[in-house]
């Protein structure tokens, strides 16, 4: 609840769950999971725990304080998604309880846990589908109808129902040495896993244990915590036929170094990784990632030099809204205005590392978002100015089962069919000549 209360306060959920990990001393790995899960869920649900709330005749003023508003919604949640009763609540909640200032009495907690609720009434009329499932997978209402205009209602509920889930995990299997023989070690560890099979490294595990962390396969740096887009991400960024054994890559929005330790894999020890960002602190987090994995290959130049750079891929910052389950508090603070400048900021970059590549280098446009102004319209609006570019179809020489998320020239993962987080990427080529 405490990590409710800073995100509610402003602070992104991730900083402000790390902060109260790293202080929550004494806690056990399933009570971390707990908060873990607690926390994400609060804020994943903030629109029909509210719902919920009004509905058994709790409206809050302007003025509540954010501490009331997470004990309610803790207790909501604790009822209509863990099944709880106030058996249970209460002695989570009640006096003396975990958060302070509160103005609630107990019996305001008690009713919300205990009074009969009734589904409330299906809406009517040309809005129904965009506020039913706004309302079903707690969405804001502009995201839903942007989303609505964009994919028909079966695909845009499976997709919501995704993002509104919390994400399972999954792996990528790393070299030396094939999936299939990274499944047998695992499973000889006793270890549950199968190969998800839209990608040709990705694995997840198939029960509920966490002890694949425990395992000497993952001591041995053999996997790579990785979403499955992001793992077909970095498969594009082969061309076609092709092997980047050997060649120089860049990563110019290397972040925290997710696709980093992949593209390094890709290249191999003679082969180069050039990764940079602009935020000095993700970069400290890629070097200490890159170091643990002893990847020699990958180097951190400032500015990364473009000009004799086989492939860049230009992992753009974007509105995550392909990320909501992982941080589901960004939806309540996207805006329809933040979109378009993240629009901005992507043909920008895009147009920078274009203007500095060398003829028949590739460049990979990768996003996390599921809209198409931040995806198609990016690289269709560079093609316009970029006559001595071409696209190139992502997917081409990819395994029938690897081209699920393969949507005519371009990569577009969507849950479910894709498992994890929604991805999209485009690869451009710069004509010889
Ligand atoms: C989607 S994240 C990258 C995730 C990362 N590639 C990974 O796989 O973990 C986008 C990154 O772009 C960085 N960024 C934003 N504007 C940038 C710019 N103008 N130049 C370079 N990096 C930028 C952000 O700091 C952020 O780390």
């Amino acid at each position: 609840m405490e990590t409710h209360i800073a995100v509610l306060k402003g602070e992104p959920l991730k900083a402000a769950l790390a902060t109260a990990l790293r202080e929550a001393e004494g806690l056990g790995g399933q009570e971390r999971r707990f908060v873990a899960l607690a926390a994400r869920e609060l804020s994943r649900h903030t629109r029909l725990l509210d719902l919920a709330a009004r509905q058994l005749g709790h409206s809050p003023g302007k003025h509540a304080l954010t501490e009331d508003q997470a004990l309610v919604r803790y207790t909501l949640w604790r009822r209509l998604f863990c099944g709880e009763g106030w058996a249970r609540i209460g002695p989570e909640v009640k006096l003396p309880g975990p958060v302070r200032p509160r103005t609630l009495h107990d019996a305001v907690l008690e009713g919300l846990a205990t009074k009969p609720l009734e589904e409330p009434a299906a809406p009517e009329g040309p809005e129904a589908v965009v506020e039913r499932l706004a309302t079903r997978y707690s969405f804001p209402g502009w995201l839903t109808q942007r989303l609505a205009q964009v994919y028909p209602e079966g695909t845009l509920a499976g997709l919501m129902a995704s993002l509104d889930e919390e994400p399972s995990l999954h792996f990528r299997a790393r070299p030396p040495g094939t999936r299939d023989a990274v499944l047998a070690a695992l499973a000889e560890e006793g270890v549950a896993v199968e190969a998800v099979t839209c990608a040709p490294d990705a694995l997840r595990v198939s029960d509920s244990s966490h002890r694949i962390f425990e395992s000497k396969t993952m001591k041995a740096r053999r996997l790579q915590v990785q979403d499955v887009g992001s793992q077909l991400i970095v498969l594009a960024c082969l061309p076609p036929g092709a092997s980047l054994t050997g060649l120089t890559v860049a990563d110019v929005c290397a972040g925290a170094g997710g696709k980093t330790l992949g593209l390094a894999d890709l290249v191999g020890a003679k082969g180069k990784v050039l990764a940079g960002d602009r935020s000095k602190r993700r970069l400290s987090d890629a070097r200490e990632r890159v170091r643990e994995f002893g990847l020699k290959q990958v180097t951190f130049p400032h500015p990364v030099p473009l000009e004799a750079v086989d492939v860049v891929l230009v992992d753009a910052p974007c509105s995550g809204t392909g990320s909501l389950a992982r941080e589901p508090d960004q939806k309540w603070k996207l805006s329809a205005k933040a979109i378009t400048e993240f629009q901005a900021t992507q043909s920008a970059l895009l147009a920078e590392v274009a203007a500095k590549v060398k003829p028949g280098a590739r460049i990979v446009y990768a996003t996390c978002s599921v809209l198409p102004e931040e995806n198609d319209a990016v690289v269709e609006g560079f093609l316009k100015k970029h006559p001595d570019f071409a696209l190139e179809p992502v997917g081409e020489g990819w395994a029938p089962e690897h081209q699920v998320g393969v949507d005519g020239p371009y990569l577009r993962a969507l849950p479910p069919r894709i498992p994890g987080g929604g991805f999209f990427a485009a690869r451009l080529v710069r004509k010889a000549g």
